[in-house]
């Protein structure tokens, strides 16, 4: 049996390689620069043991030239160059990285940061040049040489001058321009700056420019204009400095420029970590939601580096939904990349980074909330409301990390208060953790069913989002004490004295319960006495899984149109208010006026809840002959 080769048709390939990896164009800037740190880098590791190199670390640098005549940009580097041989194996091989061989073959140690690992980088330049031109010349050789090539037919090589000494200079002929693509962008100053800035921002070496700024003096007077090498480049990420050399200030000011945000954070988490998953990262909690935070079009994510050089914008998968609002860049050199290095292959060490970064936030939240209550409110009331979809939407797998940093306005002072505070301070003999729903405090306050409760001296939960009763029903309980609706029809508030007084009462008044009910049966499946009402005549309860407030809330959804839900709901009468009395009355002498009291009633309730009534012209007419009678 013979072993053959797998061959490879090279125009294809490159073709393939040219056109289909990349999604951006603009990447090939990144992957020239990154190519001269390495080759930069390589020298530099040369010269630790060769004294004949003959050059510090500060010596070194990447130069990059316009010039828009001539439709060229340049980018070199005083790094190891290439033989001709090296040009053979690494230009003219598709998929041959000597970077990634040489970081194999040696023992880097810190200071040294290899880039290039796929052998593919370099032609990405073909997608915006017509022809590449690669001047080299190989430390330790005498002779320089020329590559050339289009990218399609194949390469020329020649010995050439490099009067500039060792290193290697590439000459970008861009394309010209097309009505979709104008080539001639990379001939922009403004746009080669803020590329740099966005991919290679932290390369370790000076990447210089000749950099032209205009100034405009006195009014009629011509601007002068002004050139100067700049460098563009701010070398040292933040997040690889150490915490006692930065301020709050430094950190501060890094968001707000790399964020564009105009305020500065609510605090900020730096951390660096080995083992498992060696990162660093440096997080951000805004203090302000971005205009389209609860929209649709919000992309959440993070800023992921590897070796220096932005791979990713927005890291999705770094970031849990119910911290999408974290800010922040992740910097690690454990990451399988993909060909492109604009994908991340489904990688076991993001996911740890993720679990980790979780962790970190939610501490400093809980740490925040626990240090500076009033920085923690403020920040809870513009972010608060992603915690309780993150409950909500993960069907409980938030629970942990979020509990804890939930609050809702309470009854007892209309203050947040946390559930751990709440359980703390529950009293003796109370179970359950109650709650009232209703679009503002002040209409919870005005419920009917809270002033019996309130008496008790039990504390009652403010929900006054949509979302709050959605979420604590996924979370059942907290810390074993259920949560309770105080719309619920089995709120257990009576001594057993009171409850065996109301059992016979709503038995001596069966029949009356049942005739009302049938007036109003298309609305309530009941009509029973309350044991939750003090002062107030009537109220509405839930008996089923749905909710009063959650019928409001699930019709209210557009999508929801035509396909109403329904709670099940029944009326409960006050049997120690006046109107109970006059409703035996009538049940004994009058009970066509009984019906319409039913009707009134009902709609009182509904009233009371903050739901519409379904026909108001029929209440409007019932309250007027009540009223001229
Ligand atoms: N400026 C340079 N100086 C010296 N050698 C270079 C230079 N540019 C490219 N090379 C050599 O050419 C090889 C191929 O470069 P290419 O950009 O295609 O791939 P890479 O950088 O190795 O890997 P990746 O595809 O991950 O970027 C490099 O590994 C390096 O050996």
């Amino acid at each position: 049996m013979q072993t053959k080769e797998f061959k490879a048709e090279s125009k294809r390939l490159l073709d393939m390689m040219i056109n289909s990896i990349y999604t951006h164009k603009e990447i090939f800037l990144r992957e020239i620069i990154s190519n001269a740190s390495d080759a930069i880098d390589k020298l530099y590791f040369k010269s630790l043991t060769d004294t004949s190199v003959g050059m510090k670390k500060s010596d070194f640098a990447i130069n990059i030239a316009i010039d828009k005549e001539n439709r060229t940009l340049t980018v070199s580097d005083n790094g190891i160059g290439m033989t001709e041989e090296d040009l053979e194996n690494n230009l003219g091989t598709i998929a041959n990285s000597g970077s990634f061989a040489f970081k194999k073959d040696n023992d880097l140690g810190d200071d040294v940061d290899i880039i290039g690992q796929f052998g593919v980088g370099f032609y990405s330049t073909f997608m915006v040049a017509k022809e590449v031109t690669v001047v080299t010349k190989a430390f330790g050789s005498d002779q320089a040489y020329k590559w050339t090539s289009d990218g399609v037919e194949g390469y020329t090589i020649e010995e050439c001058d490099k009067p500039d000494g060792v290193g290697t200079t590439i000459t970008l002929k861009l394309k010209d321009d097309t009505d979709d693509e104008k080539y001639s962008t990379y001939l922009d100053q403004y746009q080669i700056q803020s590329l740099v800035k966005k991919y290679s921002d932290y390369i370790r070496f000076p990447i210089r420019m000749e950099v032209e700024h205009t100034h405009y003096n006195e009014e009629g007077k011509e601007p002068e204009v002004h050139k100067a090498i700049e460098t563009l480049n701010s070398m040292t990420p933040i997040w690889k400095k150490n915490k006692s050399e930065l301020k709050d200030e430094d950190y501060n000011n890094f968001y707000m420029e790399k964020f564009g945000d105009y305020e500065p954070p609510v605090t900020h988490i730096h951390s660096k970590n080995e083992g498992v998953a060696t990162y660093d990262a440096l997080l951000y909690i805004p203090a302000r939601a971005p205009f389209d935070y609860y929209s649709k079009d919000y992309e959440k994510g993070l800023q992921l580096y590897s070796s220096g050089v932005m791979i990713m914008e927005k890291c999705a998968d770094l970031l849990p939904d119910w911290f999408s609002f974290v800010k922040g860049v992740v910097d690690s050199e454990d990451l399988s990349l993909n060909i492109s290095r604009e994908l991340l292959q489904q990688d076991r060490q993001l996911k740890i980074i993720a679990k980790n970064l979780e962790k970190s936030i939610k501490n400093e939240l809980a740490k925040l909330l626990k240090n500076d209550r009033e920085k923690y409110e403020k920040f809870y009331s513009v972010f608060g409301l992603q915690f309780k979809f993150g409950i909500y939407q993960s069907y409980g797998a938030a629970n942990e990390t979020l509990k804890d940093l939930l609050m809702f306005p309470s009854s007892f002072d209309g203050k947040n208060v946390t559930l751990k505070e709440y359980v703390s301070r529950m009293k003796e003999d109370q179970k359950e953790i109650y709650y009232a729903c209703g679009e503002t405090k002040e209409r919870i306050e005005m419920l009917p069913q809270l002033e019996k409760i309130k008496d008790k001296g039990y504390e009652v939960l403010y929900f006054t989002q949509d979302v709050d009763e959605f979420a604590i029903k996924v979370m059942i309980n907290y810390d074993g004490k259920p949560f309770k609706s105080i719309s619920d029809a089995d709120l257990d508030l009576d001594t057993e004295e009171e409850k065996e007084e109301a059992k016979k009462l709503d038995e001596e008044n069966k029949d009356m319960f049942a005739f009302m009910q049938e007036a109003i049966a298309d609305k309530v499946k009941t009509v029973r006495l309350s044991k939750k009402l003090k002062t107030h005549p009537v109220c509405l309860s839930s008996d089923g899984s749905i909710t009063i407030e959650m019928e409001k809330v699930l019709n209210a959804m557009p999508q929801n149109d035509g396909n109403k839900v329904k709670a099940e709901k029944a009326l409960e009468i006050n049997p120690n208010h006046p109107i109970f009395e006059k409703l035996k009355d009538l049940y004994a002498n009058d009970k066509d006026k009984l019906k319409d009291y039913a009707k009134l009633l009902y709609d009182q309730a509904l009233l009371i809840e903050g739901m519409s009534i379904d026909n108001p012209v029929e209440f409007a007419n019932l309250v007027c002959e009540l009223m001229t009678k």
